[in-house]
């Protein structure tokens, strides 16, 4: 039977805000939400704990926002209220393919969600519950990359996964350089060193601190989730070599 060989117990998944939006400027598109709902859905089903990390650059980024004359502490505190809404709307979505789910938030918000609780977020994990880790780190000038990473490694994940618009890690960035060629596996310190900025370099280090592996792949690829967790070579993998 597929997926019977599974690889991993716990998974953090990250998700970037962006990939939401779908064909959209802005915003959140149902059916990128329904579709990745469905891929979580097969990963709880074959057994999988799965904690996620939802982006909010659909929306809100600090960056931009002072870009365009905001404070950027306030910025932050926007982009990161951005990512518990995306948040809810992925609950929803999980909500509707019965998927059991729980929202926490770095930043309190009594009556809308819960406050993040490490202990409380792996029982729920044991309980096959997905949990939805937002409001990044709940500190201005980080990111969710970082946020994804720390959870991960709080929660004893064995793997965080970042779900993206590219299809891994390249020589540079193939958006930009069509030249650029893939990795199939590099180090922390390869990405550190050749200043590779898929990830901001805060997560990567993180990773490479507590030996967090870290594999990233396309988010709009069908299947790659679940050939991941069933140890497919998806994406480029980052560990220690
Ligand atoms: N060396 C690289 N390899 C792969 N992607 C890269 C690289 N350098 C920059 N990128 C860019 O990083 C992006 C992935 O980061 P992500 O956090 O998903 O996007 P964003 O920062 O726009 O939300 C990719 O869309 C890609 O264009
Ligand atoms: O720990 C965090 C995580 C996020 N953010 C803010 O929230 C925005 C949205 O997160 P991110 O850019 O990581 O989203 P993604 O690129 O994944 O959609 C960021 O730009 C920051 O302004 C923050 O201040 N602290």
């Amino acid at each position: 039977m597929p997926g019977t060989d599974k690889k991993y117990k716990r998974i953090l998944l990250k998700l970037s805000g962006e990939a939401l939006m779908g064909d959209e400027g802005f915003g959140i598109d149902p059916k990128v939400l329904d579709r990745m709902a469905l891929e979580i859905g097969q990963l709880v089903g074959i057994g999988i704990q799965v904690g996620l990390v939802i982006g909010g650059g659909n929306l809100f980024r600090g960056a931009s926002l002072q870009k365009a004359g905001l404070d950027r502490v306030t910025g932050d505190h926007m982009g990161m209220l951005a990512t518990v809404m995306n948040a809810l709307a992925m609950r929803d979505a999980l909500e509707r393919a019965n998927i059991p789910s729980r929202v926490m938030s770095s930043i309190p918000m009594s009556g809308v969600v819960d406050h993040y609780d490490r202990r409380k977020a792996m029982r729920a994990l044991e309980r096959a519950e997905v949990v939805i880790f937002s409001a990044g780190t709940g500190n201005p000038f980080f990111t969710t990359d970082s946020a994804a990473c720390l959870r991960g490694i709080e929660v004893e994940a064995e793997l965080v996964l970042k779900a993206t618009k590219v299809d891994g890690v390249y020589t540079a960035d193939p958006v930009k350089d069509p030249s650029a060629t893939k990795y199939d596996q590099l180090s922390y310190d390869e990405v550190l060193n050749k200043q590779l900025e898929v990830m901001d370099l805060t997560a990567i280090v993180l990773c490479r601190d507590h030996k967090m592996p870290l594999r990233i792949f396309e988010m709009e690829k069908q299947g790659a989730l679940l050939n991941i967790v069933n140890g497919g070579d998806e994406g480029t993998l980052v560990v220690e070599l």
